[in-house]
């Protein structure tokens, strides 16, 4: 009986660190909203990304130097929550997705602003678009490529079009898994997803439920929501759609073999101040002569910058003529990206800053 005594004693402990925890809470979210007094009457923005990655990275560091008791991995989804509640103090932002709800990119979005926002669902890329242009939105989110599907083309010409900029990014993990109301596998007859879902998890599939019939439905949400009433029903989707839909994970991570990676992008009317650890996005084409492409480029080499990427796509206003997507390390606030991309500006006959933003980790 000792150990009960014991038992009680640890879970006193509990509850009052959670107490200070929560006393605590209030005193920053009180702070939170004293700044966001301060912002509104100097007209600046009330969200601020590269201040919350600041505050991300530091105290993933201490956390090191506090021993880890508390993983590490958990500070962000942690701190992402307190902070997103203690914003939400100063404003209500709006969020557009492309939705339905309990896709990946509703995931992301989740994943890049918390849950104290408000989110607005819509229908195709375009949407996501024109929700922040007229107003409705603050930000939206978009994917814009995958490990194993490539570019989203679509994102890509929306981003040349529109005078939006990129805000931030966000990677994610695909990781499918087998959910339902119904915890018990054998009891399962029926499995609904997405045509590609189903077959990044034919294998297990095959193996774990080979008499199960396999249904297509239009996406891993849709397939989430046809389980939640069904007890012989299993849905393949992503962790978002279990939390939506209230269903249990049965198996995680079905798609066992893939490395399967959705880059997302979070776009907004201006671009944040640098973070520290920052990327920059343009877009430029080039001279119809010998050696264009690596002359138009020659100013990032000259200046010492990381370029991360670059990418082709048809400009579309030319037959073979092409507009390059480039990433390169730093923000548009420094000097030396400054003058680099003033320089190649002179040298492209078409050339377009689409956004600084933190970098994803
Ligand atoms: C409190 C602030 O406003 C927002 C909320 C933050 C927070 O709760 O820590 C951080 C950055 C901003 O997005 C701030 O700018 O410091």
């Amino acid at each position: 009986m000792e150990y009960r005594s014991k038992l009680n004693e640890l879970r006193k402990k509990i509850d009052e660190i959670d107490e200070q925890i929560l006393r605590l809470l209030n005193d920053r979210a009180r702070l939170a909203r004293d700044v966001g007094h301060i912002k509104k009457k100097h007209n600046l923005p009330i969200y601020v990304p590269s201040r919350e990655q600041k505050i991300f990275d530091r105290l993933e560091q201490l956390n090191r130097e506090f021993g880890e008791y508390f993983p590490t991995d958990s500070i962000k989804p942690v701190f992402r929550e307190i902070i997103s509640a203690c914003r939400s103090t100063e404003e209500n932002l709006k969020v557009a997705y492309l939705g339905p709800r309990a896709t990946f990119t509703h995931q992301a979005a989740i994943e890049h602003f918390g849950q104290a926002v408000e989110y607005i669902p819509v229908q195709t890329i375009k949407d996501v678009f024109e929700e922040i242009l007229k107003e409705r939105a603050d930000f939206g989110v978009v994917p814009v490529e995958n490990t194993i599907e490539g570019i989203v083309n679509y994102t890509h010409d929306l981003l040349v079009d529109y005078t939006l900029k990129i805000t931030g990014e966000v990677i994610l993990e695909i990781s499918l898994h087998l959910m339902g109301i119904n915890p018990d596998i054998k009891q399962i007859v029926r499995v609904y997803s997405h045509r590609h879902a189903l077959a990044e998890c034919r294998e297990w599939l095959m193996k774990n439920l080979p008499h199960a019939q396999l249904i297509e439905v239009e996406s891993t949400a849709k397939a989430a929501e046809m389980a939640k009433d069904d007890y012989e029903s299993a849905a393949v989707a992503g962790e978002a759609a279990a939390d939506i839909y209230g269903l249990h994970i049965i198996e995680k991570k079905i798609d066992r073999h893939t490395q399967n990676f959705t880059r997302f992008l979070i776009i907004g009317k201006d671009i944040p101040p640098a973070s520290g650890n920052d990327k920059t996005t343009f877009v430029f084409s080039v001279k119809n002569e010998v050696g264009a492409l690596y002359k138009t480029l020659e100013p990032l080499y000259k200046h010492g910058i990381n370029m991360t990427k670059i990418e082709s796509r048809p400009s579309k206003k030319e037959a073979w003529d092409y507009i390059f997507f480039t990433d390169i390390e730093g923000h548009i606030e420094e000097d030396r990206i400054r003058n680099a991309l003033k320089e190649l500006e002179k040298k492209s006959p078409f050339f377009k800053i689409l956004g600084s933003y933190p970098k994803a980790h």
